[in-house]
């Protein structure tokens, strides 16, 4: 494939793995919610000594992401630091603004909800949602280019984890030049890529 057929070809191939996660039924997607929550506790359980003081980001979900807000509550029980990702400026990086249980949120870019305290937060572990993804560790989203963005501006670079089904699982993103891998990719079934 050349460069130049690249962005349509992501595009038809979002909407197909969005369509497909969107006709899972509920409790399929609740399920894999859970089980991906007990992988990422195994794998931050080997990487850090332990949740407190740990500053994770997670996500608001949309769109039939799996809600991992359970398990961003648990750590934040634990005492890690929890946030969320914003976009605050259109084209950009994203920053990440500090959340707790209960925060009070407001509507964001794209309508998904963020946290109102406008203060931001670096996070050491960050969580990105996939739309699809592949062996090499490459995460396709929803065509912003802001994960990309946002690891090419972070320093020092957070643990980024991919999150997402298994059934998003694609041959190959076709990367281009400015798609950076992901350090890991967890599904419902478990860790799929580790890197370094
Ligand atoms: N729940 C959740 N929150 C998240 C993300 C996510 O993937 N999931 N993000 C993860 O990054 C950020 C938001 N990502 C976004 C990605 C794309 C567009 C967007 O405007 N897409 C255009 C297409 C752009 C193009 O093709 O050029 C659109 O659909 O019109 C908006 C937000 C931050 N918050
Ligand atoms: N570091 C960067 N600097 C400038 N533009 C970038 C950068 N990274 C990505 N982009 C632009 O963003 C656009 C979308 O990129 P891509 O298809 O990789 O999005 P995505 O990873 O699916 O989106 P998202 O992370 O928002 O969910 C591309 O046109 C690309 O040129």
């Amino acid at each position: 494939m050349t460069p130049d057929q690249v962005p349509a070809w992501r595009k038809a191939e979002r909407e197909r793995l969005l369509a497909e996660r969107a006709a899972r039924p509920l409790a399929a997607r609740q399920d894999e919610a859970a089980a991906l929550a007990r992988h990422l506790d195994a794998l931050l359980a080997a990487r850090f000594s332990g949740p407190a003081g740990l500053v994770v980001s997670g996500y608001w979900p949309i769109k039939s992401e799996p809600d991992l807000r359970p398990w961003l509550t648990a750590l934040h029980q634990q005492g890690a630091r929890t946030a969320l990702p914003v976009v605050e400026t259109r084209a950009a990086p994203l920053v990440f603004r500090p959340w707790a249980p209960g925060a009070a949120m407001e509507r964001g870019h794209w309508n998904i909800l963020v946290p109102a305290d406008p203060a931001h937060i670096i996070p050491q572990v960050t969580l990105a949602p996939l739309v699809g993804w592949d062996r090499q560790g490459y995460r396709l989203g929803y065509g912003g280019g802001y994960f990309d963005r946002t690891l090419a501006a972070l320093a020092p670079r957070p643990l980024v984890i991919g999150v997402g089904s298994q059934a998003a699982e694609i041959e190959t993103i076709h990367p281009q030049p400015h798609d950076i891998p992901l350090d890991a990719i967890v599904t419902g079934e478990g860790v799929q890529v580790l890197r370094g």
